[in-house]
């Protein structure tokens, strides 16, 4: 990572709208972040702290930013001249948002799943060893040696094992989406942003990958994004829920769905909201 717009001073200081006690080292400081598509303001001034090795849930009515939040936080909307961000985004105190950071480099560090699936149209080996050979060099045995790796860890290892030259589109639904997790993870990032990964696929494979995350928070900082109130409350350390780009409250996911301060988060987690 270069060393550029780095702000030592702002990792003592907790964002001002957490509720959170005991809140660990954050991994990613927010700040007075907006983001407009075009004239559209889709995040509204968010500060908060995403705390490293924990995982972290946005919940909150479709439309309120939530994958627009994470979209920022690997720079995804980089290739749309329309689209831009300000206010500050730290990742170990390094600016995401400054021109000179390498955004590859900050795409290997900070990896993303998507709500489906998406396999590259090529074997379940070579959709693995995608980002290493883009990020690392190593031999033929080593490369073998990580896909082998982040195929156990994503929990798809004995499934695959004896078909690693088959196509990742054979593949079902559930195994598709932990080969996304498999490749996500096998660059090593340091942050994994989840964006509804479990939406499209039924239980068995959602309880795989929820079991899957539980295990990768021991290395991985992780944000996700999901409708499923339940699987927030199952998952996540941390919850935070947004309305209409607006960053509403965050604290510890059982203060959220026991006690949260907000009239608005109680009423959206117990189902009154609209
Ligand atoms: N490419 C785009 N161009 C213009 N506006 C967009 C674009 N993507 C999202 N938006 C708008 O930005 C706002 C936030 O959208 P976003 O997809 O981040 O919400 P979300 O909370 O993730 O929703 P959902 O839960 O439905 O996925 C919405 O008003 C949406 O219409």
């Amino acid at each position: 990572m270069p060393v550029t717009g780095e702000n030592p001073a702002l990792s003592t200081e907790p964002a001002s709208n957490l509720s959170i006690d005991n809140l660990p080292a954050a991994k990613i400081q927010i700040r007075d972040l907006n983001f407009y598509y075009g004239s559209f303001r889709a995040l509204k001034d968010i500060s908060l702290d995403i705390p490293d090795k924990q995982v972290t849930a946005f919940i909150g009515p479709s439309g309120c930013g939530k994958s627009t939040l994470l979209r920022t936080l690997n720079r995804m909307y980089d290739l749309y001249p329309n689209m831009r961000a300000d206010g500050q985004i730290y990742l170990d105190g390094h600016d995401v948002l400054a021109k000179s950071m390498d955004v590859n480099l900050l795409r290997a560090k900070v990896g993303m799943v998507f709500q489906k699936p998406t396999p590259f149209p090529m074997s379940i080996f070579d959709n693995v060893a995608f980002g290493v050979r883009l990020y690392e060099k190593m031999s033929k045995a080593e490369l073998a040696e990580r896909v082998e790796w982040a195929l156990k860890k994503a929990a798809l290892w004995t499934e695959v094992k004896d078909k690693l030259n088959a196509s990742g589109l054979s593949l079902s639904g559930g195994q598709q989406q932990r080969l996304c997790i498999a490749r996500g993870v096998a660059t090593k990032p340091e942050v994994l942003l989840l964006d509804e990964p479990t939406s499209a696929l039924d239980p068995i494979s959602t309880g795989a990958i929820e079991d899957l995350i539980e295990d990768l928070k021991q290395e991985y900082t992780i944000a996700i994004v999901t409708h499923n109130m339940q699987q927030a409350a199952r998952i996540s350390d941390y919850t935070a829920y947004m309305y209409l780009g607006d960053m509403v409250e965050m604290g510890n996911t059982d203060q959220i769905f026991t006690n949260p301060s907000q009239q608005a988060t109680e009423d959206y987690i117990t189902g009154r909201y609209g």
